[in-house]
């Protein structure tokens, strides 16, 4: 299907949108009027512009305030669109959207609205230009997409249908159903935003928190299926007002919308996610000689070392960690930088992830290697897709067994400007579910959060963000499932003390005055959580090397959160001891 921006979902000048959009490879643009009102370009050179990047300008919009008015402002809207349809003919575009009128002086009065948009239709018609009629989920009489519709069919001009939004219909709740009995013909666009579910006004959870499709709780590819049953063949158009995508490179921004259309696409065609990963194969981190002892007091051992690379091999259990000396020379100290997922169909997987515009990375790889591919998470850590024929490489050491028996999570820190991307990537490249996403207080700002899990829990990351603050400190953190945390503290604890991470007091005073846990927690500074179904969770924080910590996670009775609640703890006595 033909694919389309609005100018206002990526940041930058026109030209400068122009540019990032038809270079994402979309077909054609909505131009936001103000994006040409700010632009000192003429509305023939804009033209020109789009032209020579092969964007189409599929919609001029918006125009405000239209319909339902008493007769004297009826004048001076009828005028107002004159010059509006004479600046479209400059621009080649034939499509002005009008969304619903959200004035006070507004009438509730259909018939009205209908006649005077009939009127509107007509001088449109004698421009080329036809006119597609929006609800403003806020509209002050107009705010449901079936009410648009019924205006449209009352007024029945020819050069008048409405424009579907996404945003319009699903935040309000509006089953998306009732497009299918609109003629697709009548549906002159459709416009996709999704959105995280807030409890907040409409017009401001529109204006600031729209994201592209997948990255939202918004179900866009059932309103969209509906959208083409009902016949209707036009583009489909991203429309999103965000105040991160407005600050963020609107090169990324528009690749990251072509991802979502993409994603989007495919699951209307049925098209299968290819497996999702079944576990973590490896954590590759960057480090000479730095981590080695903190890993073997948490009872790891060089298992191997790399046939041709500086890269060792350190595991206990299933949980394998790659040492890699070389990768040093881009990281002031020890720093994640690869995860190895353990992939049923890692060609599929690398396939899939292509058509996803995430592209297989380039490599060195020695003849006698194992093939394995990786392709870029949002923050730049390389993932590769692998069976286990990558074991192979680093010889066969005797396992290790002690109580670690995997890796449990991936914690990664990014900035804020690719949240969004980092969600859609791991959802729709990976095949992880949103899980819990939060914002925890850092003693110099705020940490926003977000979980995802494969179905089975096998493979779970945590994308975190240093949003603001001063000790902006991007640590990424590994954490090892463990079969008792408690009698590993109590060995570490005894043996390394140094090494653990220092709890204060009014934490255990707090935690204990919520639960009657074991008061040798607070001796051996173990986290503790509890969700509501009565699972329980115990963790501990290793010490910080250069970017990296470790923790040990236990999980009881099925407990699937990550102890968020704790995490605050854990960053106030990071803060204190960088
Ligand atoms: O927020 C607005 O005013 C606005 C304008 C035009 C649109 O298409 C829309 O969905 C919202
Ligand atoms: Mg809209």
């Amino acid at each position: 299907m033909r694919k389309s921006i609005a100018t206002v979902s990526v940041s930058g000048t026109l030209p400068e949108k122009l540019e990032a959009i038809a270079a994402a490879g979309f077909d054609g643009v909505e131009i936001f009027e103000n994006d040409l009102l700010a632009c000192p370009l003429s509305p023939e050179e804009v033209r020109s512009r789009a032209a020579d990047l092969g964007l189409g300008i599929d919609l001029y919009q918006p125009f405000r305030d239209f319909e339902a008015v008493p007769a004297d402002v009826l004048a001076g809207n009828l005028r107002r669109a004159e010059r509006k349809f004479r600046v479209m003919e400059r621009l080649g575009a034939d499509l002005l959207l009008v969304c619903s009128n959200v004035s006070p002086d507004a009438i509730g009065d259909d018939e009205l609205a209908a006649e005077q948009l009939r009127l509107l239709a007509g001088r449109a018609a004698e421009h080329g230009v036809r006119i597609a009629y929006e609800a403003l989920a806020w509209g002050r009489h107009v705010n449901e997409y079936l009410h648009a519709w019924r205006v449209v069919r009352m007024a029945d001009h020819p050069n008048l249908g409405t424009c579907l939004d996404s945003f319009h219909i699903l935040s309000r709740g509006s089953d998306p159903i009732g497009i299918e009995a609109i003629p697709g013909e009548k549906i002159f666009f459709l416009q996709l935003a999704d959105a995280p579910l807030l409890a907040m006004d409409v017009l401001q959870w529109s204006r600031h928190y729209r994201c592209f499709p997948g990255q939202g709780n918004f179900d866009l590819a059932g309103l969209t299926a509906s959208v083409l049953r009902a016949g209707y063949a036009g583009p489909l158009s991203l429309e999103v007002f965000n105040d991160v995508f407005r600050q963020a490179s609107a090169e990324r921004t528009a690749l990251d919308g072509m991802r979502s259309l993409i994603a989007l696409e495919q699951s209307l065609d049925g098209v299968r996610h290819p497996a999702v990963p079944a576990g973590f194969a490896f954590a590759e981190l960057a480090d000479t000689g730095t981590l080695g002892g903190l890993l073997t007091a948490l009872g790891f051992a060089r298992t191997g070392a790399h046939a041709s690379k500086p890269v060792e091999l350190w595991s206990q259990g299933e949980a394998r960690l790659l040492l890699n000396s070389r990768a040093q020379e881009s990281h002031d100290g020890p720093a994640l930088v690869a995860i190895g997922l353990d992939s049923p169909d890692p060609g599929g997987a690398v396939k899939h992830a292509g058509s996803l515009l995430s592209p297989v990375l380039p490599r060195e790889r020695a003849p006698e290697d194992a093939p394995l591919d990786a392709i870029a998470a949002p923050d730049g850590t390389e993932i590769f897709f692998c069976d286990t024929a990558w074991l192979a490489d680093f010889g066969q050491g005797a396992p290790v067994e002690g109580s670690v028996t995997r890796i449990d999570h991936v914690a990664l820190t990014q900035p804020l400007h690719y949240f969004d991307e980092a969600a859609l990537f791991y959802r729709g490249v990976l095949g992880l579910r949103p899980q819990e996403s939060l914002e925890l207080p850092d003693p110099y700002g705020l940490l926003r959060s977000k979980a995802m899990s494969s179905p089975d829990g096998a493979v779970r990351m945590v994308v975190n963000i240093a949003q603001v603050g001063a000790g902006h400190h991007p640590w990424q953190h590994i954490a090892l499932a463990c079969d008792d945390v408690v009698a590993t503290a109590r060995r570490l604890r005894a043996e390394h003390p140094d090494l653990l991470l220092p709890i204060p007091d009014n934490y255990y005073d707090d935690l204990e005055a919520r639960y009657e846990v074991d008061p040798e927690l607070r001796h051996l500074g173990v986290l503790y959580d509890r969700d509501g179904r009565g699972g329980e969770f115990l963790h501990l924080y290793t010490v910080t090397a250069g970017r990296v910590f470790f923790e040990l996670v236990q999980r009881i009775g099925g407990y699937q959160g990550y102890g968020a609640g704790n995490a605050p703890i854990r960053l106030a006595v990071q803060h204190a001891g960088a």
